[in-house]
């Protein structure tokens, strides 16, 4: 598994106006409220292309004060493009404007800042960052949601609109085309802030994260489960993977908050947490000789989870010298993978790779 795998296709052309010269914003108009009512309750009671749960929220305590996209906008908006919202693109809208405003402030969007968005839906998390000064590159995967999304926004330049799939997508040019003639100090680096599907979290996640040269903060709404299994697995259980290597040799995680269920429609079976990845950039990583040889020991590592290192980690030199490292790094000669925290492992491979 190295997180590097990217796909060669060429960017989509970007506007050389976007994004635009940080200056003060200008609102955007809410989608309208009056346009139509007559479909939401064919949309309320249907069995929307097999999402079992209820189509309502069932605290609508959850809603803002703000009108803008609550239920009945966001319904609105799918029927202007007579859309149900799909399973096999995790399709679940926000429909809490209060918990869009928290994921913005958890990635401390400010003024200037170049937002990258997966999956803007009908775009009221990018109505958000639009509104306190973010230009926003948003990459939606479903034709009629980017059309939707950039119908929305098409008053304003500070929101690029891609028609794409994510995981297929060549984020690293994009990006490059956007922010050419920055230099990427810290104050500079772009931010992702997005409510993602969750079958594709852990291809996003890889994606991103080695990715700190670009970006500083990663602000992810995952499923629940995935966002504590990503930033607190404990050592010696079944949750603990390579996956948390790679987490943590790239970034510091923290887990900000639960989004219970009835905030989405189509309700999911499962709640939400927004995690922040804090990325870390090529100096602050792990000091390894390669990071692929890196990966691909704990990756090894973790193919025999029932198997002793000396065992798995045969084919990288002879169980004797594995033993020694073991001892030189203070862990026992039958240790098994789960054992070892992300600095062990760094110790072990120095030991036992050969440059
Ligand atoms: C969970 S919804 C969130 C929508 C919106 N951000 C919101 O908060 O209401 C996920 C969105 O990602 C889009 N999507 C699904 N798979 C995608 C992919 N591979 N690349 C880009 N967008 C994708 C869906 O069409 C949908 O609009």
């Amino acid at each position: 598994m190295h997180p590097l795998v990217l796909h060669s296709l060429p960017p989509a052309p970007i506007d050389s106006s976007f994004p635009p010269t940080p200056k003060p914003y200008s609102t955007l108009s809410p989608l309208p409220h009056n346009s139509f009512a007559t479909t939401i309750r064919e949309l309320k009671t249907a069995k929307l292309h097999g999402f079992a749960a209820s189509a309502s929220p069932s605290n609508p305590k959850t809603k803002t004060q703000k009108q803008d996209d609550d239920y009945h906008t966001t319904l609105k908006a799918l029927n202007s493009k007579g859309r149900f919202p799909r399973r096999s693109l995790g399709q679940h809208y926000m429909l809490n404007g209060s918990i869009n405003e928290q994921l913005v402030g958890a990635a401390d969007v400010k003024e200037g800042d170049v937002v990258l968005e997966i999956g803007p839906g009908t775009g009221s998390l990018t109505n958000v960052l639009v509104n306190v000064g973010a230009a926003v590159l948003a990459i939606e995967k479903d034709p009629y949601m980017a059309a939707l999304v950039r119908e929305r926004f098409a008053n304003t330049n500070r929101v690029k609109v891609l028609q794409e799939d994510f995981t297929r997508c060549h984020i690293r040019s994009h990006m490059s085309l956007i922010m050419e003639g920055r230099s990427f100090v810290e104050s500079q680096r772009a931010k992702v802030v997005a409510n993602i599907p969750f079958n594709i979290s852990t291809d996003v996640v890889k994606q991103l994260l080695p990715m700190g040269d670009m970006f500083s903060e990663v602000v992810l709404l995952l499923q629940e489960e995935a966002a504590l299994r990503l930033v607190d697995p404990s050592l010696r259980s079944s949750e603990y993977r390579p996956i948390n290597i790679f987490v943590n040799f790239y970034s510091d995680p923290e887990y900000k908050f639960k989004v219970p269920r009835t905030n989405f429609f189509p309700q999911p079976k499962v709640d939400a947490a927004v995690v922040a990845f804090r990325l870390k950039q090529a100096l602050d990583y792990p000091r390894v000789s390669s990071t692929k040889s890196f990966f691909s020991m704990v990756n090894s590592a973790f193919n025999g989870k029932r198997k002793m290192l000396r065992k798995t980690l045969q084919h990288i030199c002879p169980p004797t010298e594995i033993e020694a490292a073991l001892s030189e790094v203070g862990f026992q000669t039958t240790s098994r993978p789960e054992e070892l925290a992300l600095e062990d492992f760094v110790k072990l491979h120095n030991l036992i790779s050969k440059p």
